[in-house]
């Protein structure tokens, strides 16, 4: 094998296939496929990954590698293969779908460079920006006078040539070992030897008489009581040795974890591990649906599953929305299974996510649990895959490679020919189907644990009392409550959905409401830096004294956001101690975890927060849930909104009673009558699904059609509208008649960033053509998205963000 098929970090439609390079005799036998590799490319050195390798080229000239990055491949050939799934299933370039499935520290970073390529001095105009350097950075340059036209006709006359230089962010880390370098009998000898004076150092030879093991320096300079100085002769004599060791950074180290036993199940968790252990044991692909009511132990299930793997000598991936890896979660799967475990979630830093995910490539772990990408993980024997809150909507990523984690996970179950177990109370709609239609098994919890019963709810109508004359955003009952639980000293849980409730300022006399100058959206007021935000863009400003349209003082932030509900609360009820968590008061590390753990303790009466609380937490001590605003989530511009509220709905709601006392839920709303807000306090979740079934079906939503959606951007509104309309027509002549396509359409949000934006929706049930036309369409525009600024297409195949 000389030649390796290479994938270039140029994510490019002409660049999106392997290009031949050929395979250097150093090299030979380190070359293998997924392993990065650094390759000229054109005028430039970058990175690319082999993806295969081959003895022959159709091509006749092929340059060589430069250099290999690892020595171990860092994609395995499965994962190869996903990635080419993924690139498939998408459309999206194969390099972004094998970079979106490692680790952030594994990708590139190129500094661009200008290097001087003449003994000539200089045209003027050059000379002054380079200032007598033969090189520069390209950043400095970009800041200078000089256009891109002329730094163009620079290089063509050869006076300066544009270098790439490939880093690697990787970092790892060390700590130096110490260990002895000869036998006893030398030891014993070179004690002798030692000036008489030499306490210290016949200190640390005695240590090694005593114990052969090497021992990190630190901890030998620290028991021994000593210095640097006195182990520097030894280590110059030969008698012992130094050396780096890596050391992997544990983001739990410091926490110790009590371990758990597994229960003996329940008999609705005996008859719903029993068909996944029997697909286990034959090493079968099947997907599972377990509909568990909260609080019914589904969790519970998962971690003997997952021991039933292990015991196998298999693999296992859970995944957990963000939001719920809390440490509780991290507990209960530390706590079972130790340091078999490795966790991936967002509040790592880059460097730790980097070990954590070397402890699976380096099969020191058996399971990991994290949020989406932990998809990824570089398993090779993979024996189950768990996604707990299979409807959350942040196993479908947004941006770039545009994947959903349950398809992913589906695609690797196949692979490996082991089961997927798909978990929620309130399962996704397109889910439940396939499972009432028979493509999924369906598994079926229907009883809290303890024979706990669902806590009752009760549906406030707030237009009542505003008749009544209560303005506060606290009902009277609801206040009534928490009084009632601090007095018994329970527990509350208060939660607000931050959607829809932004604090955006308004002016009182005339109305004017202050948006974003780029952005089509009111700016968020963020009061502890006294600021305007935009949370679409970067812009921000600070908050005005004055209407800038009437000059009248009296503008006010309005909305209600945590903070002001944690005002309005401290005033109604000024004994109550309130925890609030939200994104301002979690920001900082740790910050989640010592919240929760006051709460825990009771060191407070209220939990007061955003979606952050509605999932995973298990505090026995909470007797009342109250929900704010009920319906703001209804009002989204979305097909999904009544799905995603009852969702939200069930989920907070499953926070009450969970352990010995009885739970309770006040819901407050606007409109009680709502089918999503009146199921979901019966906790009818088949009912739900019935009639938004019925609802789908009418205006042709999934899961009875599938959608497509472009959304086509430029800063010129015109431009937009006639690339939009162009597509329109084009998918309408090409597709069968079946196919609605609709459009075009502004986006919800009409402007982000000065681009404006507008879409194009295609429901359909059976279009094979599709991606065909789909990519004709990408070919088509492609030389005016490469431009900087220019315009921009995004197709979204399973579309979950409609704004
Ligand atoms: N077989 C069992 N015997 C005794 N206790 C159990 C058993 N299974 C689970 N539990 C306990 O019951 C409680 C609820 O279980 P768990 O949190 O697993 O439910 P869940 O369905 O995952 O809930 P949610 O979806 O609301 O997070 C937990 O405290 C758990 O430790
Ligand atoms: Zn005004
Ligand atoms: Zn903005």
């Amino acid at each position: 094998m000389t030649i390796a098929k290479v994938i270039v970090d140029v994510p490019s439609q002409n660049t999106n296939r392997p290009f031949d390079y050929g395979i250097p005799p150093q090299f030979s036998g380190v070359v293998q496929p997924g392993v990065r590799v650094i390759i000229p490319f054109g005028p430039r050195k970058i990175m690319g990954y082999v993806v295969s390798l081959t003895d022959k080229s159709d091509f006749d000239k092929i340059k060589d590698i430069v250099d290999v990055l690892d020595i171990t491949p860092i994609l395995t050939t499965e994962l190869l293969q996903i990635g080419k799934w993924l690139s498939n299933q998408t459309l999206s370039f194969y390099i972004s779908c094998l970079q979106v499935m490692l680790p952030q520290v594994l990708k590139a970073k190129y500094r661009k460079e200008l290097w001087k390529t003449t003994e000539e001095a200089l045209p003027e105009e050059l000379a002054l920006v380079f200032a007598g350097r033969d090189v520069m950075d390209y950043e400095e340059f970009e800041q200078s006078e000089v256009t891109y036209q002329k730094l163009r006709k620079f290089v063509d006359e050869g006076w300066i040539d544009v270098h790439y230089e490939v880093k690697s962010r990787e970092t790892r880390r060390t700590t130096s070992m110490i260990e002895s370098n000869k036998d006893i009998i030398e030891l014993e000898e070179s004690l002798v030897d030692l000036p008489k004076q030499a306490n210290k150092q016949r200190v640390i030879v005695e240590h090694f008489l005593e114990y052969e093991q090497p021992v990190p320096k630190k901890q030998l300079l620290t028991t021994l009581n000593t210095t640097a100085a006195a182990l520097k002769p030894l280590i110059e004599k030969g008698i012992l040795r130094e050396y780096k060791q890596e050391i992997l950074r544990d983001p739990y180290g410091h926490r110790s974890f009590e371990r758990t036993q597994p229960f003996p199940l329940t008999a609705e968790q005996q008859t719903a591990i029993e068909p996944v252990l029997a697909t286990i044991e034959r090493k079968e692909h099947d997907v599972f649906l377990l509909h568990g009511v909260t609080g019914s132990g589904k969790t519970e299930v998962y971690l003997q599953s997952i021991q039933r793997v292990i015991d196998d000598e298999q693999e296992a991936i859970m995944l957990v929305p963000e939001i719920a890896l809390t440490p509780q979660m991290v507990e209960r799967f530390k706590g079972r299974f130790g340091s078999n475990v490795a966790v991936l979630h967002s509040a790592l830093s880059a460097g730790e996510k980097y070990d954590e995910w070397r402890k699976i490539q380096r099969k020191e772990v058996q399971v990991v649990v994290g949020a989406r990408s932990a998809i990824f993980a570089p398993f090779t024997n993979i024996g189950i895959i768990i996604i707990d809150e299979e409807h959350e909507s942040s196993y479908k990523q947004e941006d770039r490679t545009r994947y959903h984690a349950r398809d992913v996970a589906v695609e690797r179950g196949k692979i490996h020919s082991c089961p997927i177990i798909l978990g929620s109370a309130t399962p996704a709609l397109e889910t439940y189907a396939r499972a009432v239609k028979g493509n999924y098994h369906l598994l079926t919890l229907s009883k809290r644990m303890n024979d706990a019963t669902m806590p009752k709810a009760e549906l406030i109508d707030m237009r009542d009392e505003l008749h009544d004359g209560n303005r506060s955003m606290f009902s009277r009952v609801l206040k009534e409550k928490i009084e009632d639980r601090i007095a018994k000293g329970e527990q509350v849980v208060l939660f607000l959905n931050r959607r829809g409730y932004a604090t955006f300022v308004m002016c009182r006399d005339c109305g004017h409401v202050k948006e974003c100058p780029h952005c089509d959206i009111a700016l968020t007021y963020h009061r502890r830096q006294e600021r305007l935000k935009c949370h679409y863009c970067s812009h921000e400003e600070p908050m005005p004294n004055q209407c800038p349209e009437c000059e009248s003082k009296t503008i006010r932030y309005f909305g209600t956001g945590t903070q002001k509900v944690e005002e309005a609360l401290q005033q109604l009820i000024p004994e109550a101690r309130v925890i609030r968590m939200d994104v301002d008061t979690t920001r900082r590390k740790g910050a989640h975890e010592r919240l929760l753990n006051q709460f825990g303790e009771k060191q407070a009466d209220v939990l007061l927060g955003t979606q952050m609380i509605a999932k995973g937490l298990d505090f026995g001590n909470v007797t009342l849930v109250g929900v704010l605003a009920a319906d703001s989530l209804l009002n989204l511009p979305d097909f999904r909104a009544s799905e995603k509220t009852f969702q939200l709905l069930t989920q907070v709601s499953g926070r009450a009673g969970r352990h010995n006392l009885p739970g309770e839920v006040i819901v407050q709303t606007y409109t009680p009558e709502h089918y999503s807000i009146q199921l979901s306090s019966e906790y009818n979740y088949e009912a739900f699904f019935a009639e938004e079934m019925k609802l789908r079906k009418a205006f042709r939503y999934p899961p009875y059609y599938f959608l497509t959606l472009f959304t086509v951007s430029h800063p010129n509104q015109l431009k937009v509208q006639e690339v939009t309309q162009k597509i329109v027509q084009f998918m309408r002549q090409k597709l069968t008649d079946e196919a609605d396509v609709l459009g075009p359409t502004p986006s919800a949000l009409t402007r982000i960033n000065d681009r404006y934006r507008y879409q194009c929706m295609v429901k359909y049930k059976k279009e094979p053509e599709q991606r065909k036309l789909v990519q004709r369409i990408l070919h088509y525009y492609e030389d005016e998205m490469k431009q900087e600024n220019g315009l921009q297409i995004t197709v979204d195949f399973q579309p979950y963000q409609l704004m």
